[in-house]
């Protein structure tokens, strides 16, 4: 007899976290006793009369609810749980089969879909002038079906012929055909769907027809694991059952599962790098990935694992999200640390003083105080020095003044001859020397000396045979030397996360050129599960035709990039002034909390501190209780709204976001650029760096958008503002 299986569907669990407590119980007492005995009559397990698929069941859980699943031999596919009638509607139109394309599983609602089809329709013109034509008419049959959508939804789409229809029947689609007929309904032609959304659900090797027809095999394979997970029994699935539900933690995209678990006998031979637009579930795959090292059982992991990122907060996040996801267990497992924490750990003797940690601004201060102490001004201002320090000197580990008089200053637009560079290496030696002398230190700096440590050779026990890093798009490079030293190369050694149209601080590298081969191991998320079209849509346009690299020497784009959330348009909107402004803030944030979204899901967010204080104060004074997210402080658990600048924002996410004060003298933010003529290069890097600081606060929304200035709009916003 074979193995009882149980295979729940998303659709069950999300049904079941809407019950209430009560409910609930029954549900798990109904899932021990199908483990039990199947036949009990007390399951009460029933085909319905008008099933559409002879597998179709449906079991009593108690008066007023029934479970509907279905029943392949001992496989038990369970679906969900509803109200008798409801139950009894789904089941009659339900039915399953393997997608001919991913060889994953699909549940067909297809009662659901026609009701949401002819609903739509009814009273719409289909003959004469005013007929509308369907959504889908210039796609022929053979091109759906051969991008993954199953014949028998083909009738009904056809039927679809306003947004609105497309948008009703979204949740009654497989995941795959809902992301294919969105796509076509943005108009992106069949091919390019087929390269962007089809094949990466592709099996690896393609399917024979035998497996076209094979429940048991179809069910290991990435485009099932997407929508089913399989329990070998009751109490693996109470288990689960009982813990919240967070669907990342389940069901992953084939792409993502794909990436995070490897087969055994196919490690990755050398650095993988994932990139992808927010909300793409970078993440995500990299904490999957850390799971899979860490799993003894799948054999993938042969040492010690790092997971680390930017800041202090993101790295607490990253740990909770592990425990999420593994528990103590997984936690346990793993050293996660942000990046300055693992230069600290390997750059500081633990009996050493601890020196003062210095930020970009302090240690900018540091370099205008020795420029004015200088006997005559120079030719060289203290933005420009200090970029030249960090982005030549301790991005290469530069030591002597002959490495500096060798080196190459690739990415620096200001030319120097050599009298130049002699003038900036003293000034640079005395610049640290003062440093020292205050027993003070910058952090990239303690990155380069961290690097030098850990390139010159370290014990054993202080390697990694796995470093996973995320927000990989702002590190500097003497990080990635730091890292690449601590991960000695190896199968597996280095899976790099990131995406540089977040790059937010002025760090650019190209991996290759650091020891970090990521060749022919690059891979790129495309489907959004954070952000509306709507608000992705807006967000895009804050790029413009913005050119951005790949970490290693290319370009990157945002191809692809989409979402299969739909929701309310972006607002933009300017007042006359600051006040105006901040009196509509107050208003939309109380609009925003009657729609039922909870305080501590709102953040506001403005590229100055002094604005955030100013809408703090709106806030506060008009009864809503506001808090501010400061560095490396977990935001304040309660009912809050969180106001923060952009740069805070990095890595979070909120059901509505109010971007304030985005005006023209404003974003971008003056004194963050360096001038044009001293140096155009950093100029136009500087300016890009703002946009994708715009960039990333507009994309932490998941459901509202407002973006919002006083007197003239951003030049950032122009074209679309102007579209308003
Ligand atoms: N397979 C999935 N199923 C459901 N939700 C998912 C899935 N993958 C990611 N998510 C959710 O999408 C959101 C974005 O994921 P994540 O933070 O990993 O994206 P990211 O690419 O790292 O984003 P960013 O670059 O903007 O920080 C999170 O809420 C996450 O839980």
């Amino acid at each position: 007899m074979s193995e009882r299986k149980f295979v729940r569907t998303d659709t069950f669990d999300k049904a079941y976290h809407k019950l209430d407590g009560t409910v609930q119980k029954l549900v798990i007492a109904f899932l021990h006793t199908l483990q039990l005995n199947p036949n009990a009559n007390s399951l009460n397990l029933k085909q319905p009369q008008a099933a559409r698929d002879r597998r179709v069941r449906t079991a009593r859980v108690n008066d007023n609810f029934r479970a509907v699943l279905l029943r392949d031999g001992e496989t038990f596919y369970l679906v969900t749980v509803l109200e008798h009638d409801k139950a009894y509607k789904l089941a009659e139109g339900l039915t399953m089969d393997i997608n001919k394309v991913t060889g994953g599983i699909e549940l067909l609602d297809l009662s659901g879909l026609e009701e949401s089809t002819r609903n739509s329709a009814s009273g719409a013109p289909l003959v004469g002038p005013d007929a509308m034509p369907g959504l889908f008419d210039g796609v022929s049959d053979a091109d759906l079906v051969r991008l993954g959508v199953n014949e028998v939804l083909i009738p009904a789409l056809r039927e679809l012929r306003t947004e609105d229809a497309l948008l009703g029947v979204c949740e009654f689609l497989p995941k795959l055909a809902r992301d294919v007929l969105l796509s076509l309904y943005d108009g992106k032609c069949p091919e390019e769907i087929w390269q962007k959304v089809t094949a990466p659900e592709q099996p690896d090797t393609p399917l024979t027809d035998a497996e076209r027809g094979d429940y048991e095999a179809a069910l290991t394979r990435p485009a099932t694991l997407e929508t089913f997970v399989v329990s070998s029994d009751a109490q693996e699935l109470e288990r689960n059952l009982l813990r919240p539900f967070s669907e990342w933690r389940i069901f992953l995209h084939p792409e993502q599962r794909k990436l995070a678990y490897r087969p055994k006998n196919k490690p990755y031979n050398g650095p993988v790098r994932v990139t992808g637009g927010p909300g793409t579930g970078k993440t995500v795959v990299a904490l999957h990935r850390v799971a899979a090292l860490a799993d003894p059982q799948r054999g993938e992991g042969r040492g010690r694992i790092l997971l680390t990122t930017f800041t202090t907060t993101l790295a607490d996040q990253l740990e909770r999200l592990l425990k999420d996801l593994g528990g103590q267990e997984l936690a346990s497992a793993v050293t996660v640390r942000n990046i300055d924490k693992v230069a600290t750990s390997v750059a500081r003797h633990p009996s050493a003083t601890v020196p003062a940690m210095l930020g970009d601004l302090e240690l900018l201060k540091r370099w205008r105080d020795l420029l004015t102490e200088q006997a005559e001004p120079g030719r060289f201002d203290s933005r420009f020095l200090l970029g030249e320090w960090t982005q030549v000197v301790l991005a290469q580990g530069l030591q002597t003044r002959d490495d500096y008089f060798a080196a190459r200053r690739r990415g620096r637009g200001l030319r120097i001859n050599r009298a130049d560079r002699a003038e900036i290496w003293a000034l640079i030696e005395e610049y640290e020397r003062r440093l020292e002398q205050d027993q003070a230190v910058g952090f990239k700096q303690l990155a380069a000396t961290a690097a030098r440590i850990a390139e010159a050779g370290l014990e054993p026990r202080q390697q990694y045979a796995h470093i996973v890093v995320d927000e990989a798009q702002d590190l500097h490079a003497a990080h990635w030397r730091l890292l690449r030293a601590l991960a000695p190369e190896g199968p597996n050694d280095l899976f790099v996360c990131g995406d540089t149209h977040q790059r937010i601080y002025d760090n650019r590298v190209t991996l290759g050129s650091l020891g970090i081969d990521i060749r022919g191991r690059s891979h790129k998320l495309s489907l959004n599960y954070r952000t509306t079209r709507q608000i992705l849509a807006a967000a895009g346009d804050l790029l413009d035709r913005e050119q951005f690299d790949d970490l290693d020497g290319g370009a990157d784009d945002l191809a692809g990039y989409r979402s299969v959330l739909s929701g309310r348009e972006a607002e933009l909107t300017g007042y006359p002034s600051v006040r105006a402004e901040m009196s509509a803030l107050v208003n939309r944030v109380a609009g925003w909390k009657e729609a039922g979204i909870l305080p501590q899901d709102i953040a506001v967010v403005a590229r100055t501190g002094a604005l955030c204080d100013a809408a703090l104060d709106a806030l506060q004074s008009s009864g809503t209780g506001a808090i501010r997210v400061d560095a490396g402080k977990a935001p304040r658990v309660g009912d809050y709204v969180h106001v923060m600048t952009m740069h805070r924002t990095k890595g979070l996410e909120y059901r509505a976001v109010a971007v304030i004060g985005v005006s023209d003298q404003c974003v971008p933010q003056p004194a963050a650029l360096t001038d044009a003529a001293a140096d155009p290069l950093q100029h136009a890097q500087d300016l890009r760096a703002e946009r994708s600081l715009l960039f990333v606060a507009a994309t932490r929304a998941r459901e509202a958008l407002a973006i919002t200035w006083h007197g003239r709009p951003s030049p950032f916003l122009v074209h679309r503002a102007r579209a308003q």
